[in-house]
C-alpha cells in the first residue's frame, strides 16, 4: 500500500481531477432527470431521501471514473461492498466472542463469497484491460484503473511495480474511502442548507451568477467561493472520517507521554473540530464566513482542521472529492430549492463514517 500510495499520489492534483469532470456531470445529470420526473409528478413538491440518492450518486462516480467502459461490472462491485460493509458492521457485534469470523454462520458464509464475487470480477477487469494495453496497443484509458496500471507499466520491472493484488486490494479501496465520504459530506450540506436557507440563497446566487444554467465547467467551478466556504464549514461539523486511526511501529514520545510499539492511537477529528478553545463560542453553529478568508485564517495556522488527514497518508481523493461535490451542488441549486421535511430527525451517527441515522429527507421544489 505504501508504493501504491507513493504512485498514485501525484496522480490526483486537481488538473487529473479536471480529467474526471465529463464523468461527474454524467452522474449528476442523471441524479437531476430522476428528480426532475419525480417533480413532474406531483403537485409541485416532492419528499426524497437524498442519503440513499448521493450514495448511489458518488457510487456511479466512482464506477465510472474508476473503470470508465466496464462501467457496469464496477457498479456491481459496488454495490456488493455496500452489502460487504452492512455484513461487516452486523458481524462487529459479535467480535467480543473469540474467532466469531470463523464460525460458519449465514453473514460470514455470505462475506466470504461477497469477497471472491468482488475479487473475481476486479480480476476480470484488470485483465482485460492488460489484455487490451498489451495486444492492441490501447491507451490505458484516463479512469483510475487505467492510471493505476499506466504507471505500473512504466515502472517497469522496479520495487515500485504492484502487483495485480495490489490493484485489487486500491479498487477495493477507492470504494470505501472515495464513495461513502463524499456522499456523506453532500448529504450534511443539502441537510445544513435546508436548516439556512439564507446560506442556500447566496450559494445559489453564486452559482447562477457564475454559470446562469449552463453545465458548471471546472473554471467556474474553482472560482466559487462562497460554496467553498459552505463545503468547509460542512466539513469541520459533520467531517466524514470522525477519527485517524495509527499504531506505533516502535517505542516513541508523544505529547510528553512515551508509548510502546504496538499502541492503537485514535486521533478524534470531530472533537478537534468542536473544540471551544480552538474555533471560539460558537463552535457548534454553522458559521461558513469563518473560512471567508481560506482555511490558514480560519485555523490561525493550526493543524486543527483536517477533514481530510494530515501528512504522508493525506487523502489522495480531497480535489476529486471537492470538485464532486461542488459540480453536484450547483447542478441542484441551479435546478432546485430545498428544505428539511418535517420526517427529519437531526442524529448523526457513526458507522465507519460518519451517517444520519434515519436519513435525510427534504422537500424539493423546482426553481
Ligand atoms: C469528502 C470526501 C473525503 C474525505 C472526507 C476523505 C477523508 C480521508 C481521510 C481523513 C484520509 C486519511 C486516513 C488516515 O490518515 O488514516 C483519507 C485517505 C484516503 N482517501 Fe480520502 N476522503 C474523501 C474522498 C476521497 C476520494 C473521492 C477518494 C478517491 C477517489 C479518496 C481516496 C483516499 C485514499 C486512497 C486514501 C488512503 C491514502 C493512504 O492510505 O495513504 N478519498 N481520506
Amino acid at each position: 500500500m505504501g508504493d501504491a500510495q507513493e504512485d498514485l499520489e501525484p496522480r490526483f492534483p486537481s488538473r487529473k481531477a479536471q480529467s474526471m469532470l465529463p464523468a461527474f456531470s454524467t452522474c449528476c445529470t442523471e441524479l437531476i432527470s430522476s428528480w426532475e420526473s419525480k417533480l413532474a409528478g406531483s403537485d409541485g413538491s416532492h419528499e426524497i431521501d437524498i442519503w440513499e440518492d448521493f450514495q448511489n450518486l458518488t457510487g456511479d462516480v466512482i464506477s465510472r471514473t474508476s473503470f470508465g467502459s466496464s462501467f457496469m461490472e464496477g457498479r456491481r462491485i459496488f454495490q456488493l461492498q455496500a452489502e460487504q460493509a452492512e455484513r461487516i458492521i452486523k458481524a462487529f457485534q459479535y467480535m467480543y466472542i473469540p474467532g466469531y469470523l470463523f464460525f460458519p454462520t449465514e453473514n460470514n458464509k455470505r462475506m466470504k463469497q461477497i469477497n471472491r464475487e468482488i475479487e473475481g470480477l476486479l480480476r476480470g477487469i484488470i485483465e482485460k484491460r492488460e489484455r487490451a494495453m498489451e495486444n492492441d496497443g490501447l491507451s490505458s484509458g484516463n479512469d483510475l484503473l487505467g492510471l493505476m496500471l499506466q504507471s505500473n507499466k512504466e515502472s517497469g520491472t522496479s520495487r515500485m511495480r504492484m502487483s495485480t493484488e495490489d490493484v485489487i486490494e486500491e479498487c477495493k479501496l477507492f470504494y470505501f474511502a472515495g464513495m461513502e465520504t463524499t456522499s456523506v459530506l453532500l448529504t450534511w450540506t443539502l441537510v445544513v442548507l435546508g436548516m439556512h436557507p439564507e446560506w442556500q440563497d447566496r450559494a445559489r446566487e453564486e452559482v447562477l451568477s457564475v454559470f446562469g444554467k449552463d453545465k458548471p465547467n471546472f473554471d467556474g467551478l474553482g472560482r466559487l467561493k462562497t460554496v467553498t466556504m459552505i463545503l468547509y464549514e460542512v466539513l469541520r461539523l459533520y467531517p466524514p472520517a470522525v477519527t485517524l486511526n495509527r499504531k506505533t511501529s516502535r517505542q516513541m514520545q508523544i505529547g510528553g507521554i512515551t508509548y510502546p510499539a504496538g499502541v492503537l492511537l485514535e486521533l478524534p477529528i470531530i472533537m478537534v473540530h468542536h473544540n471551544p478553545d480552538v474555533w471560539g463560542k460558537d463552535v457548534l453553529e454553522f458559521k461558513p464566513e469563518r473560512f471567508a478568508e481560506g482555511i490558514s485564517k480560519a485555523t490561525k495556522d493550526q493543524p486543527v482542521f483536517f477533514p481530510f488527514g494530515w501528512g504522508p497518508r493525506i487523502c489522495i481523493g480531497q480535489n476529486f472529492a471537492m470538485l464532486e461535490a461542488k459540480m453536484a451542488l450547483s447542478m441542484i441549486l441551479q435546478r432546485f430549492e430545498f428544505q428539511l421535511s418535517p420526517s427529519y430527525t437531526h442524529a448523526p451517527y457513526t458507522v465507519i463514517t460518519l451517517h444520519p441515522q434515519h436519513g435525510a429527507q427534504i422537500i424539493l421544489k423546482s426553481l
